[in-house]
């Protein structure tokens, strides 16, 4: 199913004036700009848009280069060959000029990230310009000082709760769509001058359900960075970038870990390319362990790499918006009474089915919502060999039409399991139980007709193995051998 384009990109303003509450700011881009245009150059040649993420700098150089006809030439400065690109285009700007094309502006984005000696470089460029070049930063002073003596500063304020509310009425209005009052007010509130961060809120509520909103704000405000973190992972394939994404982040790699995990099966669509996303996060797990046994704190380094640019250049990611969620077990905290209940219980099975400790089977469940989400049919399997019930299964699904799907799969296996012989009686405790039906039926534990001469020597061999005498006419089902279940040892059986 295609993904959704990010509302940040469908409504990102076009023209100057209807970007929100940044007149002072746009005034003196317009004044400047204007200067090029009359061909006297402004003694500043570089801008440098300061102030804090989601703002509309980005957006008041798009729009400004739509509306005075320039090219915008995009730039990063943590990119090594920034330097040559500038140059380049400074020079190829003026040529192309003279022949009739469009303008260029040089837009050098992360300003506050260049390095020392590509800002010595800089500088000179900006000395030769004869384009514009404007910068952007979310901390001026971090600007090297060449590059801010040559530079003239416009100044971005964060955005109030209300010029916020009236962008997401205008959002929701294109949409068709309404949320309550107080909502609009909590994520104005919650994003804390920051637009982007209060579009993406918004469109993570309308789209996964009004519900969701009390869990995705209650984290917004102690855990704003990591969701943006999470985004730039999942939205680069760059190792660098990914690795840069976390830094600030205030967390402990493990919470951040987790945080990672639960996402990580909404961003890619191969299976490979999620098993390994999740091979780079186990080892970044091993060296967490690892730097916990032995007090050598130097790993989270290592376990943080693993996490950041392991994950990022795992495979092909979903294009367009990815929501993203806290990770379930911490939410887990806020859920009500009655889904606690639902939760022990699952839970409960998938230890006693899969031999798990408690935490374990925890970190299971969270498998178990991934594939309940993308494969029913899989899910079904689980709903049988766990013997979930009904509510368990909305409750796992999180979505009473995709339950009812899987439910109705797993009454077809049931009922097929039935008619070939394999199902062990407990398995209808979760189905339909007749009354007064207990115990396991004769039929439901003879050997399947079908097994080979070799499959039921090496049986025999593995019976012999296991010391525990077994009561008369019960048999274990063969995953009990007292090893440990584990979903890939149950996809792999399937
Ligand atoms: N002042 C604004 N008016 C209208 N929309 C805005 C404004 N600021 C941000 N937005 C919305 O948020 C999105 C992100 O804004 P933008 O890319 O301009 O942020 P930025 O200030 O460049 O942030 P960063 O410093 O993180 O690069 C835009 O696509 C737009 O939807």
């Amino acid at each position: 199913m295609p993904r959704e384009v990010p509302w940040v990109e469908k409504y990102r303003p076009r023209r100057l004036d209807e970007i929100v509450g940044q007149t002072k700011a746009i005034e003196q881009v317009k004044a400047w700009i204007g200067a090029w245009l009359e061909g006297k150059p402004p003694k500043k040649k570089a801008l440098i848009l300061a102030g804090p993420p989601g703002t509309g700098k980005t957006t008041t150089v798009y729009a400004l280069a739509r509306e005075y006809g320039f090219e915008v030439i995009e730039l990063n400065a943590s990119d090594e060959r920034t330097y040559e690109k500038i140059e380049r285009y400074v020079q190829a700007a003026y040529t192309m000029d003279i022949l009739g094309k469009r303008r260029k502006l040089i837009f050098l984005d992360e300003a506050d990230n260049i390095e020392p000696t590509g800002a010595r470089e800089i500088a000179k460029l900006i000395d030769r310009a004869r384009n514009p070049i404007i910068m952007s930063a979310n901390h001026y002073w971090e600007v090297p000082r060449e590059i801010r003596s040559r530079a003239q500063i416009v100044e971005y304020k964060r955005l109030t709760q209300r010029d916020i509310i009236k962008a997401l009425a205008r959002i929701l209005h294109h949409e068709g769509k309404r949320v309550p009052k107080e909502l609009l007010y909590d994520i104005a509130k919650h994003a804390g001058g920051d637009l982007r961060a209060a579009v993406n809120d918004l469109q993570t509520v309308v789209t996964g359900g009004v519900e969701d909103a009390a869990q995705v704000l209650a984290y917004r405000d102690t855990e704003k960075s990591v969701f943006q973190a999470l985004a730039q992972i999942f939205a680069t394939d760059n190792a660098k970038k990914a690795r840069m994404a976390t830094l600030g982040v205030d967390m402990f790699p493990h919470e951040l870990l987790q945080w990672i995990d639960e996402n990580l099966p909404y961003v890619y669509y191969k299976p490979e390319d999620i098993a390994r996303a999740y091979e780079a996060l186990s080892r970044a797990d091993i060296y967490l362990g690892r730097a916990q046994r032995t007090g050598n704190y130097g790993l989270w380094k290592y376990a943080t790499d693993m996490m950041t640019a392991g994950v990022a250049v795992a495979g092909v990611k979903k294009k367009g918006f990815v929501r993203i969620y806290p990770p379930k077990t911490i939410k887990l905290l806020t859920e009500s009474k009655a889904e606690r209940g639902l939760r022990d219980s699952v839970v409960k099975k998938i230890m006693s089915e899969m031999h798990m400790a408690k935490l374990e089977a925890l970190e299971t469940l969270n498998y178990l919502r991934a594939i309940f989400e993308n494969s029913a049919d899989v899910a079904a399997h689980f709903v049988v060999y766990l013997e979930l019930t009904e509510k368990e299964v909305e409750f796992i699904a999180g979505d009473r039409e995709r339950a009812r799907t899987i439910w109705a799969k797993s009454l077809n296996i049931h009922k097929k399991l039935k008619e070939r012989g394999e199902l062990e009686g407990h398995v209808e405790a979760a189905v339909e139980k007749e009354p007064g039906e207990t115990g396991p039926k004769e039929e439901a534990v003879e050997a399947p007709e079908e097994i080979s001469e070799e499959e039921l020597e090496k049986a025999e061999e593995e019976m012999e193995s296991v010391e525990e005498p077994k009561e008369s006419g019960k048999v274990d089902k063969p995953k009990k051998k007292g090893k440990q279940a584990t979903l890939f040892d149950f996809l792999g059986k399937k």
